[in-house]
């Protein structure tokens, strides 16, 4: 099967390295392009025996499955190179939340799928949030959802949740990250132990957490409450974030799907307006 994939910016190039890296995918069956050419050539030099396509109709014309890893706004044109091109068999994947999938099988005669990726993904794990159009078949669906398990934990949401999931799984590592960053320069100030030294603590912490989450059998309460030994250090330290953190994630939540419905209609304007 060949997999195409149109955009290689940072989140298209994660993906097809993540899938050759996994092992899912071998570079030949790859073909991969990009507004400025470099940034697909250099994918082709890293893994040998991938293919450049010269356009975005090249990349989609013998592309079962078609990735397609450009921003919203730049939607419109992507769908206008390769509406000739595309099948009926043909799986086009948006990895673009405020892109719904109806406006795309009105414009695609093909086979719908919104799958949304993670940073996590480069390195093999974190989920991918999977969203399928009417013309996806039990097997198409399956089939993707194989890909994706080399790479993810392939995760099925409803459309209207894309955002709230998204916000967890795909913005959730820059946050997490803000969160460690934070905790890491305070160490440093107060005590002076080295950036390095902070930074390697948190993450590994931040790794096992993330393991007793998935694997280990705890939830965020429970996680807490077998933590906090009674009258002791980490109870004096979730009294703080307990105070400082109140309303944070509600302000953020309520922001993010802000610019989110600002995105769908801007993206639904450019597709349908004259
Ligand atoms: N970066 C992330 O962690 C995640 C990003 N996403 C979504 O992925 C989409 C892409 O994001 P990034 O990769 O971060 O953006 P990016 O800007 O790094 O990559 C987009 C690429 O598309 C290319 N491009 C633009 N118009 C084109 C056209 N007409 N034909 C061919 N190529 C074209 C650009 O040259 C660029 O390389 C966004 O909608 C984003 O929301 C989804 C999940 C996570
Ligand atoms: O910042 C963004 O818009 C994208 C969406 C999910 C992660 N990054």
């Amino acid at each position: 099967m060949q997999i195409g994939f149109i955009g290689t910016g940072s989140m298209g190039s994660i993906l097809v390295e993540a899938f050759i890296q996994s092992g899912a995918v071998s570079p030949e069956h790859l073909v991969v392009t990009n507004r400025t050419a470099r940034k697909a050539e250099q994918l082709a030099e890293s893994y040998p025996g991938l293919q450049t396509a010269r356009s975005n109709k090249e990349a989609a014309s013998g592309s079962q499955l078609l990735f397609l890893c450009v921003k919203p706004m730049e939607f419109k044109a992507v769908i206008d190179d390769i509406r000739d091109v595309v099948t009926p068999d043909t799986v086009v994947v948006s990895i673009t939340s405020p892109v719904q999938i109806r406006h795309l099988e009105k414009l695609l005669p093909c086979k719908i799928a919104k799958v949304i990726p993670s940073i996590t993904n480069y390195v093999l794990s974190g989920a991918t949030l999977c969203i399928y159009g009417e013309r996806m078949t039990d097997e198409d669906q399956a089939r993707l959802e194989l890909l994706l398990s080399h790479i993810s934990a392939p995760i099925r949401i409803r459309e209207e949740h894309t955002r709230v999931s998204s916000d967890i799984t795909s913005c959730g590592p820059a946050f997490l990250a803000f969160f460690v960053q934070k905790f890491v320069d305070a160490a440093v100030a107060a005590t002076g132990i080295s950036e390095t030294e902070a930074t390697q603590l948190a993450a590994e912490m931040t790794l096992g957490t993330g393991r007793l989450l998935t694997t280990g059998g705890f939830t965020p309460a429970s996680l807490q409450q077998r933590v906090s030994v009674p009258g002791g250090i980490t109870a004096e330290g979730l009294r703080i974030m307990q105070k400082e953190l109140c309303g944070v994630f509600d302000d953020l939540i309520r922001t993010t799907h802000a610019k989110y419905d600002e995105d769908v209609e801007k993206v639904k304007a450019r597709f349908f307006s004259p």
